[in-house]
């Protein structure tokens, strides 16, 4: 098999799935998946088989959720600069709702509602300024972040709604980070949805939706391989207090798909200098950039010499014409010869999806394990 590749283990996405859907229907909460994550169509077919709705942020990823068996009913669709033919496109498709992230957006899709003659069913974005503790780039709910609207620009849209035949106004909606591992965070933001749904009396309103950002454990992949939905829609159940009627939704992406995925690529070359030992490998930032971008650690395995002790450091690097093209900095790995394979571990959210042709590298291709087991590796 030609390096680099990604690797999905589909038995692994089934359980994570199985686990997902066991715990939100224990408070027949709803779960979209954001397409952001992995928008793999093999990947779709599955979430979609399994009865997720959708959580898209361009009009495309709508196509591709359309495409790939997701229904019109179950697609959310959020994002702060959407373009006029996406918003046509999103009402003329008749999905669940559209997430309006602003003042001016809602003008905007009530004028192409009236254009096309139908009715919009719009949730607004509420900015909650709720710290999700983790990391700034991956930071959404804050005031100093693009996105969303404030409490007050909600509730002049609200007192005004009923003037806009175009437009059903359906419920809010509130996303505040990604990574998010402590649940203390989801208990913040559930406490401030209650404050703002009191402010706004928007309890009455039919849907409500808390976004995603549930996290991965990155470090030991193998230990825990599925993520802590019963931690995570426990403490939202515990402390959201939505009106009786309201559907609750989620958004999940890296927690669903984050864990199935991994990237294999080869060892080009080794060398050492004063203080360092490379490891210089075939994939580059082009398919997993979130080293680069967000200084995140993905675990790295030697695979091709499993048996044997560590007894080296290596940063294993990229062969991108850039300093941050660099998977992991002093790695501990037996002892590293050209050649040899590695695995890098967590790949499946935000890796393939964010993947770009830098430098002029074709993206990686993909390859799936229907058994749970790992791919051997070929000496
Ligand atoms: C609006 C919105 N919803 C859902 C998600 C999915 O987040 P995660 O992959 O952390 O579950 C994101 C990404 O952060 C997002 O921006």
């Amino acid at each position: 098999m030609q390096t680099p590749f990604y690797q999905y283990d589909l038995a692994l996405l089934n359980d994570t799935l199985n686990a997902a859907v066991a715990q939100a229907t224990r408070y027949g909460y709803t779960i979209h998946y954001a397409l952001k994550a992995n928008a793999n169509p093999a990947l779709l077919k599955i979430i979609s088989g399994a009865g997720f709705g959708a959580d898209c942020v361009s009009g495309n990823e709508i196509k591709v959720a359309l495409k790939n068996g997701f229904k019109p009913q179950g697609i959310v669709f959020a994002g702060v600069g959407k373009t006029d033919w996406e918003i046509e496109y999103a009402i003329e498709q008749n999905i669940q709702c559209i997430h309006c992230e602003s003042v001016q957006e809602f003008q905007v899709i009530e004028q192409i509602a009236q254009k096309l003659n139908k009715t919009a069913s719009i949730a607004l974005r509420i900015n909650p300024n709720v710290d999700a503790n983790t990391h700034k780039s991956i930071t959404t709910g804050l005031k100093e972040n693009k996105f969303g609207m404030s409490a007050e620009e909600a509730s002049l849209i609200l007192n005004s709604a009923n003037k806009y035949k175009n437009i059903n106004l359906v419920g809010l909606h509130f996303h505040i980070g990604s990574q998010i591992m402590n649940m203390e965070v989801f208990k913040n933001l559930a406490l401030e949805v209650n404050r703002i749904q009191e402010r706004l009396q928007s309890k009455a309103l039919p849907y409500l939706n808390l976004g995603g950002g549930l996290g991965i454990d990155y470090i030991n992949p193998s230990i825990n391989r599925i993520a802590d939905f019963e931690g995570y829609f426990k403490t939202i159940n515990q402390w959201l207090n939505p009106g009786k009627e309201q559907t609750i939704h989620f958004e999940l992406g890296r927690s669903l798909v984050g864990q199935c995925g991994q990237l294999y690529t080869r060892v080009l070359y080794t060398k050492t200098t004063k203080s360092r030992n490379f490891a210089i490998v075939d994939a580059g930032m082009n398919a997993l950039i979130r080293p680069a971008l967000y200084g995140a650690i993905h675990r790295i395995e030697n695979i091709s010499k499993i048996e044997y002790p560590t007894i080296a450091t290596y940063d294993v690097v990229g062969p991108i014409c850039e300093t941050t093209d660099c998977f992991g900095e002093q790695v501990n790995l037996p002892n590293t010869e050209r050649g040899d394979l590695l695995v890098v571990h967590s790949c499946g959210a935000y890796a393939e999806s964010m993947a770009s042709d830098y430098n002029l590298r074709e993206r990686p291709k993909s390859v799936f394990n229907h058994s749970g087991l790992a791919l051997l590796p070929k000496h």
